[in-house]
């Protein structure tokens, strides 16, 4: 599966959106990747992971876990991991930081690939990276549905994308003048209050 036929399954899925966006990082952008409406449909998100679970045994080989950052990372994580026939684990926010929760453990050693839905600053992927890290397990590689950054997003360790796209994205003070005249949405996890 490459970057064209990723895109229409966003496109098909009427994912692909175009307004004024403030991401999880806190850039503005013109797009937004909404990847629920893609994970909504289990068989969309079921050739997604499954050409992203082969993409991932071809590059570094067999892994024995999958852990996602949540809440956008729960559903391909789980998916990509059936594909792998690894667990699938997630780390969630506790006070603003990502841990493993619920009973999850990793063994000291275990292989571990992180699975994101999206990548465009890699901020999420670096915090999820420690996290698990922090738990003990080798994280040999990342993994994502969409990279957004144009291939340039450094997470530390080796990224897989299934599709990498340039999408521009501005910090708050340095928006385009259409961008800016635009009413904002915030439909990310990371500023949700409890
Ligand atoms: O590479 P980054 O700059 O970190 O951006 C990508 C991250 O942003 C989104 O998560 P978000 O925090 O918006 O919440 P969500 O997972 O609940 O959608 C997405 O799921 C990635 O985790
Ligand atoms: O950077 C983000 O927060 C982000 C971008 C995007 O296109 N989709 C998404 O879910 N998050
Ligand atoms: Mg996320």
């Amino acid at each position: 599966m490459n970057t064209e036929d990723v895109l229409n399954e966003f496109r098909d899925a009427g994912a692909l959106r175009e307004g004024h966006f403030v991401l999880s990082s806190g850039l503005h952008s013109p797009v937004f990747l909404q990847k629920n409406l893609v994970f909504m449909d289990g068989r969309r998100c079921e050739r997604l992971c499954k050409a992203l679970a082969e993409k991932i045994v071809a590059t570094v080989g067999p892994v024995d876990v999958a852990i996602s950052p949540a809440v956008g990372g729960i559903i391909p994580g789980y998916e990509t991991a059936k594909h792998l026939n690894v667990r699938s684990l997630y780390v969630e926010r506790e006070g603003g930081e990502f841990k493993l929760r619920r009973g999850f453990t990793v063994e000291p050693g275990e292989k571990v690939v992180m699975v994101e839905d999206i990548v465009t600053t890699g901020l999420s992927s670096r915090e999820c990276i420690a996290a698990i890290q922090k738990a003990g397990g080798e994280v040999v590689a990342a993994a994502c549905i969409v990279d957004r950054s144009g291939g340039r997003a450094d997470v530390g360790v080796p990224l897989i994308a299934l599709a990498t796209l340039d999408v521009p994205a501005y910090p708050a003070d340095a928006l385009p003048p259409e961008l800016a005249a635009l009413p904002v949405e915030d439909p990310g996890s990371r500023r949700l209050s409890k």
